[in-house]
Order: structure tokens, then C-alpha cells, then sequence
């Protein structure tokens, strides 16, 4: 399998006017081609800021970090990754196919080939029909899901997610988990994804690493033992319960820090 993500010593040390922040520090870890890769820890620990940095949009201070065997620059040029945040943010004045086409515009791809690819998407995310909506006609779920397949649309090989159901009550957000690894089944896309919620890393990952603050660090990387097929219900499981405890002790020694 291909290493898509390969982070190596990653330090990213922010000037500020009250000092140094270390936002991550010794960071080492390696995500392989179509992994479902989970980051959680408390507000602080880096996990969006190692997000950004995969995303060349923060540039660490030491280390070597490469996406797809290429600088995060160069990756970004090369389209490599779509990135979901935790707000849809779509245009009101857009519907949602003009919304998930507006990547495609900028890119330059013809009429024919962005409705195909709109039409596409949208039916990936079970949105089918729903393209001549505007975002304010659709609930916070399926507005979610609209800017799921708006990173979709140009068919990039990893999805960076930061937080991207954590403002969605917790019925919508099960929901949503589901139909997020239905759709990394059928497409088989690398997923790096941050959230707070420890049922939904394990629910979703097929590993998990564990991060705590002051320097943001990984405290621990948990590879799942659970099947890649998983129905709702696995969340009653002997299986998912221990590796929920597992992430939490993970949680907890990270506090002994402090
Ligand atoms: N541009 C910046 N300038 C200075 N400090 C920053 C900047 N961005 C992030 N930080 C600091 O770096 C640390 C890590 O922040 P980051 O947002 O990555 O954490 P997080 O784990 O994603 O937190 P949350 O769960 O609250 O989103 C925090 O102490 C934050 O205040």
C-alpha cells in the first residue's frame, strides 16, 4: 500500500505577542491509501493545524511532511486532497449545483463534463435531485453533505475533514457517519478526519490518533480491529466499546501533562 500522508519529526511553533506557541511537536505518523484516518484530543492539540499544514495552508518549522510523495505545495497544486469544514459554507445566491460546480469553474472544466460530475456527486452524497435547491432549502445535514460533494467534485484522491458534523445534532450526525463510510466504501478515498467525539473516531476510523496540548503532540496511534463494514449497530459491540476506553485512556494520559 502507498503511503499517502508521511509526517516525520513535524514541529510547527507559532510566533505570537505572548511567546511561542508549539502547536504540534514531534509528530510521526504515516497514512496508507485508502485509510479512514481519525484525529481527536482536546480544544488545542494541533489537530486542525496539522490538517492545514497537509493542506499547505500552515508551513511547519521542522520536519518533512509529504501528500502523495510530494511537498504539501506541490500536492495542493496538483489537486491532490478536497477539504470539508465544519460550516457547509455555500453560497445563498448559488443552488447546490451551482455550489459544488463552482470548484469545477474555476478549474476549467467544460459545461458537459461539470454537470456530469455535479450530477455525479450529488447522487454519491444521496442528493440526487436536490441540485436546483438553494442551500437555505435544505436542512444543516444535507447542507453538510452538499459540501461533501463540493470537495468530491474534482474527484481528488484524500478528503481532509476538519470537524465536519460538529455542529449537527446527534440523530443527523449518525446519519451522516454512516453515509460517510458508504461513500469512502465506494469511492475508496484516504480520509484524514478531525472531530471531539470519541464514538464517532471509532465508529468511522480505521485508525485513530490520539493528540493532547502544550506542545500538541500524538499520544497515541490506535489501529481499529473492526471490520471495515459497519453497521450502526456495531456501536454495541464488547469490540467497539474497549477501543472507545482505549481512546479515552489515550485522552486521559495525555492530561497528565498538563
Ligand atoms: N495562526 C495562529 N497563530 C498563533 N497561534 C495559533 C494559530 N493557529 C493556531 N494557533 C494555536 O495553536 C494551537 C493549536 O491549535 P489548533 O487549532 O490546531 O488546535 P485544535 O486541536 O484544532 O483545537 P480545536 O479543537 O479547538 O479546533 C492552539 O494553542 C492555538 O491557539
Amino acid at each position: 500500500m502507498n503511503d499517502v500522508i508521511r509526517a516525520e519529526d513535524i514541529g510547527l511553533t507559532f510566533q505570537t505577542a505572548d511567546g511561542p506557541v508549539h502547536a504540534l511537536k514531534d509528530v510521526n505518523l504515516t497514512v496508507a491509501q485508502g485509510d479512514f484516518v481519525s484525529f481527536i484530543g482536546p480544544s488545542g492539540c494541533g489537530k486542525t493545524t496539522f490538517l492545514r499544514a497537509i493542506a499547505a495552508l500552515e508551513t511547519p518549522t521542522a520536519g518533512r511532511l509529504s501528500v502523495n510523495g510530494m511537498t504539501p505545495d506541490a500536492a495542493r497544486r496538483a489537486r491532490a486532497y478536497g477539504y470539508v469544514f465544519q460550516a457547509p459554507g455555500l453560497y445563498p445566491w448559488r443552488t447546490i449545483a451551482g455550489n459544488v460546480s463552482l470548484p469545477l469553474e474555476i478549474m476549467g472544466f467544460g459545461r458537459a463534463e461539470r454537470r456530469q460530475r455535479v450530477a455525479h456527486v450529488l447522487d454519491l452524497v444521496d442528493l440526487a435531485g436536490f441540485g436546483g435547491k438553494y442551500p437555505w432549502q435544505l436542512s444543516g445535514g444535507m447542507q453538510q453533505r452538499a459540501s461533501i460533494a463540493r470537495a468530491l467534485a474534482f474527484d481528488a484522491d484524500i478528503l481532509l475533514m476538519d470537524e465536519p458534523f460538529g455542529a449537527l445534532d446527534e440523530i443527523v450526525r449518525d446519519r451522516l457517519n454512516e453515509a460517510l463510510l458508504e461513500l469512502w466504501a465506494k469511492t475508496g478515498k484516504t480520509i484524514a478526519f478531525v472531530t471531539h467525539s470519541i464514538p464517532e473516531a471509532v465508529y468511522l476510523s480505521t485508525r485513530i490518533v490520539v493528540m493532547s496540548p502544550r506542545p500538541g503532540r500524538i499520544t497515541r496511534i490506535i489501529d481499529s480491529p473492526l471490520p471495515r463494514n459497519r453497521p450502526l449497530d456495531i456501536r454495541e459491540t464488547a469490540a467497539f466499546i474497549a477501543l472507545a476506553h482505549e481512546v479515552r485512556e489515550g485522552l486521559r494520559e495525555g492530561h497528565g501533562h498538563d
